[in-house]
């Protein structure tokens, strides 16, 4: 097992952040940690870093206790934290080299991590000059420097451009075939496009601990689809499987599909025989949706 929490609870001062919390993760496993702000996802991640220690309970990473062996612990996982500290006066690869100094380790590392995390053509830049969504990158390398087996990612993709947006997120698929990903948010659609499975935390309680495909089967589907003009919705409703069709803005339209089948590729066909052009197509999953709506209310 890559992460076993059993029985952790933290409470700072008055306020108990954390309640009873048990969970496990196997390798290689990407699971999302969902919850809202202040559910007690950066303090569960904290304490499996050994950054803070839990006040009742214990915890392993990589079979390593986090009280009582932390060097292991820290050697076993990168950690990317929420608000990434960066020296943004820095070279990209001088920072990197200077990391890989203190954690002792090989130099060539360093432009391993460079070309994994796709940060070549950006690596004679100071930090300061990057893009957020190359700081995360950063961020993501300075993670991977020792080759850890099992990856936290605090709110990875947060702040970033749709476009950032998505190359983080199959950055992050790719290492999740070989490590184990913990990575938290409080987006749906981040659980629905990287994870395995998704944990979802309440008040510092879990209130679910479901395996994505385990939600989509038998379920409903919502396809989100903007053309570039507008669709009478009783065409719509001639596509295959199509259960409802709500125009939710301008010319973006929310369709609800009874079937599991990825219905996107039809929308498109439907879109290219009609001359329409697509401006976005998205999947949801109904039933994450109205799982998480329903337990965090
Ligand atoms: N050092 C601290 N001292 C006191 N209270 C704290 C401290 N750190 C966190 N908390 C409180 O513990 C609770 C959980 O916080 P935490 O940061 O773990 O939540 P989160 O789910 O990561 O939230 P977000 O999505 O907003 O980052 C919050 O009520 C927060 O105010």
């Amino acid at each position: 097992m890559s992460i076993k929490v059993e029985n952790i609870t933290k409470v700072y001062g008055q306020q108990k952040a954390l309640n009873n919390i048990s969970f496990e993760i196997s390798r290689p496993e990407i699971v999302g940690f969902l919850g809202p702000n202040g559910a007690g996802k950066s303090t569960m991640m904290k304490i499996l870093t050994t950054y803070i220690q839990p006040t009742e309970g214990q915890a392993q990473v990589n079979g390593h206790d986090i009280l009582t062996q932390t060097q292991k612990v820290q050697q076993s996982v990168g950690y990317l934290p929420e608000h990434n500290p960066l020296y943004l006066e820095q070279y990209v690869r001088e920072y990197l080299a200077f990391n890989a100094s203190v954690y002792k380790v090989d130099k060539a590392r360093v432009e391993e991590v460079i070309t994994l995390t796709g940060l070549t053509p950006e690596a004679h830049k100071t930090i300061g000059q990057l893009s957020k969504g190359y700081r995360q990158r950063v961020g993501l390398a300075n993670a991977l420097l020792h080759d850890p087996e099992v990856l936290i990612l605090d709110e990875p993709t947060t702040g970033l451009d749709p476009n950032q947006l998505i190359d983080i997120r199959q950055l992050i698929k790719n290492l999740g075939k070989d490590k184990t990903v913990f990575l938290s948010t409080h987006i749906m659609q981040e659980v629905e496009a990287m994870c395995d499975r998704v944990i979802i935390i309440n008040k510092g309680e879990i209130v679910a601990n479901k395996k994505l495909q385990e939600l989509r089967d038998g379920q409903e589907q919502i396809v989100i689809v903007e053309f570039d003009y507008r669709v009478e919705d009783a065409f719509l409703l001639k596509l295959p499987h199509v259960k409802s069709v709500k125009n939710t803005h301008d010319f973006i339209y929310e369709i609800t599909f009874s079937t599991t089948e990825d219905m996107r590729s039809h929308v498109f066909d439907f879109a290219h025989d009609n001359e329409l052009k697509i401006l976005q197509l998205n999947q949801k999953n109904a039933s994450l949706e109205s799982l998480f709506r329903e337990l965090t209310a």
